[in-house]
């Protein structure tokens, strides 16, 4: 079977990415470190988008979170690697950003991405947490789609609850006020809710539950197309079950619940070469 190439991409400030290439690694794909800098030919060895079946913006600081957390990063791409980026998905690639990566689409304008609705403004913003404060800790997420519905979640049935952790200070998913429940509607209808910060009860509790007061509770979304996602925590980090703080005393599994992420990811790409 042909591989299924992943492009890691980061920057100076980008912290997370040898867990997940490990993730990547682990659930069968070819994953790659690459620096931005080798796509857009400033270094050595160079790359292309054009060689992978993934792009995936990890988690970190990149860029120190100047100005806003993304906003270099994602200024860096949409001024030399914008055409590149949207070939991958014409291709019929997949991006997913995590944490810092999320902030990052949502800066480029590729999430929300409801493609009916053409705005001047952006679409959506991740603003400082209520609290003011940068959150750490184990949150509890219910998948709101059906097993197989998304190549991002396809390996993980409706209603499931996964222990997947947190750790940012600028989470809290923002509408533009008067766009607010006409784009919350689009999504709704378009099935780009993925995740919610939930309760123990698999209820929306608020915070803590809800470590940055998104909207709804929402903790990743999907592009309308569908081919885009975005996440606040950190599956990469429960790829392995020895990271998850909750795992019962004596219970003995190998993986944690962001497994099936990578999983999904996976088996969608390799059902297509
Ligand atoms: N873990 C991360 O990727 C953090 C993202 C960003 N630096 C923030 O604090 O919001």
């Amino acid at each position: 079977m042909e591989l299924v190439r992943a492009c890691i991409l980061r920057i100076e400030g980008t912290n997370c990415e040898d867990e997940t290439f490990s993730a990547f690694k682990n659930a069968g794909m070819h994953p790659e470190l690459v620096h931005l800098k080798q796509l857009t030919g400033d270094a050595e060895p160079r790359r292309s988008l054009e060689d992978y079946d993934c792009l995936m913006i990890p988690g970190g600081f990149s860029s120190g979170d100047y100005v806003r957390a993304g906003a270099i990063f994602a200024a860096r791409i949409k001024s030399k690697l914008m055409n590149d980026v949207i070939d991958l998905l014409e291709r019929g690639g997949l991006i997913v950003g995590i944490c810092n990566g999320f902030q990052v689409l949502v800066e480029l304008g590729l999430l929300p991405g409801l493609d009916d609705l053409v705005t001047d403004e952006p679409q959506m913003a991740l603003h400082t947490n209520d609290s003011n404060r940068f959150e750490c800790r184990l949150t509890l997420l219910r998948h709101e789609l059906e097993e197989g519905e998304s190549p991002f979640t396809s390996r993980i049935e409706k209603g499931a609850i996964l222990r997947i952790p947190s750790a940012h200070a600028e989470g809290k998913i923002v509408f533009p006020e008067e766009f607010q429940d006409e784009y919350l509607e689009k999504m709704r209808e378009n099935r780009q809710i993925v995740f919610r910060y939930v309760n123990p009860d698999g209820e929306r509790g608020g915070y803590p539950w809800n470590p940055n007061g998104s909207i709804e509770d929402i903790a990743g979304i999907t592009n309308q197309r569908g081919d885009v996602f975005g996440m606040m925590p950190h599956p990469e980090r429960v790829f392995h079950a020895y990271n998850d703080p909750m795992r019962k005393r004596g219970e003995i599994k190998a993986y944690g619940d962001g497994k099936a992420i990578f999983d999904s990811i996976f088996e969608y790409l390799s059902s297509r070469k």
